[in-house]
């Protein structure tokens, strides 16, 4: 399980999310959703360690997790960060040998994988990654991401900037990513038809703490607590 406990921080001496738990089971996708500026992408670098915690804990497989983000991505912690920040001058191969090799991977055998994956990014195989659209972005990304062979992926805005057509795909394939490789995701979002499609418990954010935990069927049926929180 993926734990996160009293989480407080934010930058310098302002604090942006305060007191915030939750949990994600092994196998499980959950939401976390909330309108902009909430603390969403905030809370995800608390538990990637960029940001330094004020208070709380998170513990990774049940174990406490490193104090910084290459050692907790290192026991496994995946994360795709708000606005993807692929290495634009370098060719989609380069940042995924790039990602397998810092985790201590096997880079060509991840490029291999990840292209066999991930088919769409073969022809650009050799391009440079900032010269993709978004979508190949996202999923470059997300192939550069899974090269590490994280068991918890964290996931900021994946469908932001993505076009409408790309966003179905990417919903299908982080389904097919968590049941064929079991890899339990938390995916940070305001598309809540997005977050409906693929996960089945969400925790929604409001000034930087959570409001409440639900499950898929609540909050599809929840249209005033749509509209209170997440303004759709
Ligand atoms: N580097 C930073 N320095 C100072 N304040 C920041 C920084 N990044 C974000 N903030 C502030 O922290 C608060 C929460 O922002 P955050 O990006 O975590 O929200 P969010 O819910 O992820 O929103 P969005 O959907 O727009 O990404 C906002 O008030 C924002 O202005």
């Amino acid at each position: 399980m993926f734990k996160v406990s009293d989480a407080t921080g934010g930058y310098g001496k302002t604090v942006i999310i305060h007191d915030v738990s939750l949990n994600v089971w092994e196998g499980e996708i959950v939401a976390l959703l909330g309108r902009n500026g909430v603390g969403k992408s905030t809370l995800m670098k608390y538990m990637t360690a960029i940001i330094p915690a004020k208070k709380g804990k998170v513990e990774i497989a049940g174990r406490p997790a490193p104090n910084t983000t290459f050692g907790r991505a290192r026991v496994g912690l995946g994360y795709v960060p708000q606005g993807r920040f692929v290495f634009p001058r370098m060719s989609v191969i380069e940042n995924i040998a790039v990602a397998a090799a810092t985790n201590g991977k096997n880079a060509t055998m991840a490029v291999e994988e990840a292209l066999e994956e991930f088919p769409l990014l073969r022809p650009k195989a050799t391009a440079l990654a900032g010269g993709l659209s978004g979508g190949q972005q996202q999923v470059l990304a997300l192939a550069r991401a899974l090269a590490a062979d994280p068991c918890i992926l964290l996931l900021d805005e994946p469908t932001e900037g993505v076009q409408p057509s790309i966003i179905d795909e990417i919903a299908g394939t982080l389904l097919r990513i968590n049941k064929e490789r079991g890899i339990s995701m938390l995916v940070a979002e305001q598309d809540l038809d997005f977050c409906l499609s693929i996960a089945e418990r969400a925790y929604v954010m409001e000034r930087g703490t959570i409001r409440l935990e639900t499950d898929r069927e609540s909050l599809r049926k929840d249209k005033a607590l749509q509209q209170e929180l997440l303004g759709v």
